[in-house]
This record gives C-alpha cells, sequence and structure tokens, in this order.
C-alpha cells in the first residue's frame, strides 16, 4: 500500500500522551506530531519527543516532529475558576498581569493595552467571547460582551485589526529555538510572522546554532496575508493556521485566503499544510458533522500537502477515532481526484529549470504508463519537486540521510523510506535504487507484475534519466 498522499499531523496534547496511542497514531498513518510551545512545559515536550521518537523507530517509519513557537501572541492570565461564564451585555475590566483581582482578567502582554481603542472589537480562544471596548484607562481597559460567552485561562486574546508591534521572537522563543534544534526537531513553526524578513532572522538563529531544523511559516494574520509570496518563498513549508485567522479576518473571507495560499504554496514549491477545526466536533463526538467531511474532502481534492488536527488529539475524547474519520475521508477525497486535474495544476507551474521539466517529464510517462515511480535521494533536491507536481501514482523515495527522510515524509504524494540503517557509506545512484526496490517489495510496496519508474537525476550533473521496467522476478 503507497499510504495517503495527504499527508495527516496531530498536535500532541494531554489526550495523547501516552506511548500506545502514538504508536497507533503512526500505524494509523499519521507522519508528523506537533507540539505547541504555548503549552506545557519542557519535561512534558522531552517526553513527547522520546515517545514520538521511539514508536517511529520501533515502526520503522520515518516521523516529523514539529516545535510551534509562541511568537508575539497575547493570552489571558490565570484564572481562579479556570473558565468564567460571560453574559451577554457583561461590563469586564482587563488589566495587565498573570492574575487579577476578583472582577478582573488578567492578560499576560502589556502590548494589548498599547493598542486598543474604544470601539474595538475583542476575540478570546476560537471566538468563544466576543466584546467591545467601552473604555480604555493607562493600564486597563473596560469591554462588553455582545454574546453570552466563556473565557478560559491561557486562552489566546485578539483585539481585531490590532497587531502587537513587538519583536517577533522574545527571549524564550529564541531559547525555544535552542531546545527544537537541540533535539533535532524537523520543523519549527513561526506564528504570527509578518514578512519574509521575519523568516530569514528565525533561518539565521537556527543556522548560527548550526542546525538543520527547517521553518514552517503560520498564515495567520493580515500583514502575514499582504506579505504572502515574500513569506511563502523564504519558508520552507506553509501552515494555513484557520485558528488565528479567523480571529482576524471575517469568516466568510476564510475559504478565499485558503485557496490562495495553496495556490501560492505550491507554485513555489513550499508543501501546504492546512490547520485547525479540521474535525473539531469530534473534540466531543465520536463521529464528525456533516460540513466538516465536506471541508476535509475539498481541502483533499485542492491537493494540499498535509491536514493538521489540534483541540481533536490535543484535548479531544477521541483522538484515535478522528484520525481515522480523517484518513477515512482523505482516501475516498483521493480516490475521486482525476489525473487530468493534477496535470492542470502540473500545467499552470513554472518550470524553469532541467529539473524542473524532467519531474513533468517523468510524472507524465510514469503515469501514462501506470508505473510506480521509485526515486533514491542523497541530498533531497528531486523528491520536493516530484511532490510539487501533484503525483498520481505511487511515488517511493529512499533516503540514507535520516533527517531528510523525516521532512520529506510530509510532503504530498511521498512514501518516504529511512534507508540509513540499509546503505553502508556512499553508494552509488543505481545501487541505491536497488536497495529501495528490495526494501519495498519486502514490506509489500512492489510486487511481481508491477511497472516501475527509476528516476536517476544526479545533482552535479545535468545528466537526468528514467528507466521503465516490469518486475519480473
Ligand atoms: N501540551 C499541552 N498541554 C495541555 N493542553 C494542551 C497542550 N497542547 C495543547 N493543549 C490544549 O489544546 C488546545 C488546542 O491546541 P492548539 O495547539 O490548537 O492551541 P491554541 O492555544 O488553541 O492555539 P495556537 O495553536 O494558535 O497556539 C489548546 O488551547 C490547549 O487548551
Ligand atoms: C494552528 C494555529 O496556530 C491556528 O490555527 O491558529
Amino acid at each position: 500500500m503507497a499510504g495517503l498522499k495527504t499527508k495527516i499531523i496531530v498536535t500532541l496534547g494531554p489526550a495523547t500522551k501516552s506511548y500506545d496511542i502514538i504508536k497507533r497514531l503512526i500505524k494509523e498513518g499519521v507522519s508528523g506530531f506537533r507540539i505547541n510551545f504555548s503549552h506545557g512545559d519542557t519535561s512534558e515536550w522531552d517526553l513527547f519527543v522520546k515517545l514520538v521518537r521511539e514508536a517511529a523507530s520501533e515502526l520503522d517509519q520515518p516521523t516529523s516532529l514539529i516545535g510551534d513557537l509562541r511568537g508575539p501572541q497575547i493570552r489571558i492570565g490565570v484564572l481562579d475558576q479556570g473558565v468564567l461564564k460571560v453574559e451577554r451585555d457583561q461590563v469586564l475590566r482587563f488589566v495587565f498581569g498573570e492574575k487579577a483581582g476578583e472582577k478582573e482578567i488578567p492578560v499576560r502582554s502589556k502590548s494589548l493595552f498599547e493598542t486598543v481603542e474604544v470601539g474595538d472589537t475583542i476575540l478570546v480562544g476560537d471566538g468563544e467571547c466576543i466584546l467591545r471596548v467601552v473604555e480604555v484607562g493607562d493600564d486597563y481597559f473596560q469591554a462588553r460582551a455582545l454574546y453570552d460567552g466563556v473565557i478560559g485561562s491561557g486562552k489566546k486574546i485578539v483585539a481585531r485589526g490590532k497587531e502587537p508591534n513587538v519583536p517577533l521572537l522574545s527571549s524564550e522563543d529564541v531559547s525555544l529555538v535552542k531546545y527544537a534544534v537541540d533535539r533535532e526537531f524537523t520543523f519549527i513553526g513561526v506564528s504570527y510572522v509578518r514578512s519574509g524578513h521575519d523568516i530569514n532572522v528565525v533561518r539565521n538563529l537556527i543556522e548560527g546554532m548550526k542546525g538543520s531544523t527547517g521553518i514552517i511559516a503560520k498564515i495567520e494574520t493580515p500583514t502575514a496575508y499582504r506579505n504572502l509570496a515574500e513569506i511563502v518563498s523564504s519558508s520552507d513549508m506553509v501552515l494555513i493556521a484557520r485558528g488565528d485567522l479567523g480571529l482576524h479576518f471575517d469568516l466568510e473571507k476564510l475559504p478565499t485566503i485558503q485557496k490562495e495560499v495553496i495556490i501560492s504554496s505550491v507554485s513555489y514549491g513550499r508543501p501546504v499544510i492546512v490547520a485547525t477545526q479540521i474535525l473539531e466536533s469530534m473534540v466531543e463526538q465520536p463521529r464528525p458533522s456533516r460540513s466538516e467531511v465536506v471541508d476535509v474532502y475539498s481541502a483533499v481534492q485542492d491537493m494540499v500537502d498535509a491536514l493538521m488536527l489540534t483541540n481533536e488529539t490535543a484535548v479531544g475524547k477521541y483522538p484515535l477515532e478522528t484520525v481515522r474519520w480523517l484518513k477515512k475521508i482523505i482516501e475516498s477525497a483521493e480516490a475521486n481526484i482525476k489525473v487530468e486535474q493534477a496535470k492542470s495544476i502540473r500545467d499552470s507551474l513554472a518550470k524553469r529549470s532541467l529539473k524542473d521539466k524532467y519531474v513533468h517529464g517523468l510524472l507524465s510517462l510514469a503515469e501514462s504508463v501506470e508505473g510506480k515511480v521509485l526515486v533514491f535521494s542523497k541530498t533531497g533536491s528531486v523528491p520536493p519537486l516530484i511532490a510539487r507536481m501533484r503525483p498520481q501514482v505511487p511515488v517511493i523515495v529512499g533516503t540514507p540521510d535520516r533527517r531528510l527522510a523525516e521532512r520529506l515524509t510530509l510532503f504530498y504524494g511521498l512514501k518516504v523510506y529511512d534507508m540509513s540503517k540499509n546503505v553502508q557509506g556512499d553508494v552509488s545512484y543505481e545501487e541505491g535504487i536497488r536497495l529501495l526496490e528490495s526494501l519495498a517489495r519486502s514490506r509489500g510496496e512492489l510486487s511481481i507484475g508491477d511497472v516501475v519508474a527509476e528516476s536517476f537525476a544526479r545533482p552535479g550533473e545535468d545528466m537526468h534519466e528514467i528507466l521503465i521496467k516490469r518486475i519480473l522476478f
């Protein structure tokens, strides 16, 4: 089985904090795990890292690990009662601090108080409480609830249209980058990124630490949306953070933004992830809602690289069932993708380099002979180009570089093998493909009668070859 073309990423949290569940999730087809550094502490994250690495190694399945930075987000402090019920028209007083007195709501960042004005709309969490600012003082503001709602400890708070004017990375964020680099996280998610320059700042930081962790640009604010092209082109991967986008934009704008970010990401060859409220009703229910099923189906038909679960797996009641449902919907949607759909995306893409043109030809040929593509990759230059062209035949990629295998596993349509244990020293591409073929056969991914399209694209040499053959014995 070639597995899913559209990959699944799971956010870890109390609902998924066990070896057994993480192992079962990988077996179900999860390709990546996200740790949100906004919650928990280093001892909890260390445990998650250990559990994911052990389960991935036991199952011999390259698995990505993503650490999500806090960025300049603003959160509610600690409420004595944990969750506060708010009634329509109730006026609340917000003050700066981790904790506050009775009848006050603490907010952890001063920057909110510097930007709010009377008339601003305030949203808490994913919009569970919406208020209008009615009074602003030096170190407080008051806001009237527009509807009944709830405010929870640690939830995000946003003044619509006001982005905090503070540096992208706090000193804690810099320590978190170091934490992620030291533990060889596959990717770091950069929250509230505003420009290509922001991405370069993080990249320089990682390089300064001698790290090779990739960068995911999280598109979540109007500024990021305005500077989309430069952000996408500077990053390694893009995440459509629908949670924050839904706080900063009118909800009906979200479908357009999602589609535009997908188009931009594919055109720059950056994998794109859709996140948040993927199967949200499954936080409480064992089955998704009809509209969620249709939303996921449509994202898969739009050929995104990955879908990322958040609340469903961090705190939901049914993490495993959610992944099973997601897989079922992805399979159903992928079965109904026509090769022509992929071809029309492919035809619309700029193909500047010889390698781009080669990959285009490779896929046309493989699809026309219904062959499985085999790629042995040492540097990882060709597999992302293949993924960008949305292959509609199985693509089996092997690499002797463990970290490259972990990274590629989130790309559209790639079935990736970590061959670090199978390959001794520097082998030729011919030898690499031979080893990959026998590995894929031993895993039941290839069998007698299959047609394969072996790709030899040698970096450094301008020579690219395709070998078509049927496996006879
Ligand atoms: N490690 C954790 N420990 C406890 N709760 C967690 C943990 N990770 C996530 N959660 C809970 O799951 C919810 C959803 O997770 P998610 O990662 O989407 O965070 P968020 O705070 O909603 O937003 P964002 O992703 O923008 O930081 C969080 O609001 C939090 O309540
Ligand atoms: C995932 C995330 O950060 C968001 O949707 O806002």
